[in-house]
């Protein structure tokens, strides 16, 4: 367990996922992702219809290193849905595919389907 309070890396990433309902730490940004993992799970995010906010940790070695201790996870994207870790792009994807992923966004109270602001 990470003291969040200590570490102002920890306390951003604790901070951005409970403020935000869907985002996605990846490499790039949705626009103009820098990597066909971090492609992968904002085209699905695009194709289920989520609006997502999208943290590019190549702008920051220290979020990049963080966000792994964050949820134990050692490897980008991470996709948190409501403050919850959800997986990499493998398990989005498969999640995807067994229409799992759209099932969990209804099951949280995530809208699809709207037009971002
Ligand atoms: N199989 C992984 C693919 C992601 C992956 O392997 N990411 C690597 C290369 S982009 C990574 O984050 N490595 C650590 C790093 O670049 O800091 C998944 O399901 O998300
Ligand atoms: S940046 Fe090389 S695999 Fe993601």
């Amino acid at each position: 367990m990470t003291d969040t309070a200590a570490d102002p890396v920890q306390a951003f990433i604790a901070d951005t996922v409970s403020q935000h309902d869907v985002v996605l730490f990846m490499k790039g940004t949705p626009d103009a992702p820098r990597c066909g993992f971090s492609s992968l799970a904002v085209q699905i995010l695009d194709h289920v219809g989520a609006s997502f906010v999208g943290v590019d940790v190549l702008q920051d070695e220290a979020l990049r290193e963080g966000v792994k201790q964050f949820t134990d996870w050692p490897t980008i994207p991470q996709l948190y849905v409501k403050g919850e870790f959800v997986g990499g792009s493998d398990i989005v994807r498969e999640m995807f595919n067994a229409g799992e992923l759209q099932a969990l966004m209804a099951e949280k109270g995530v809208a699809l389907g709207q037009v971002d602001a």
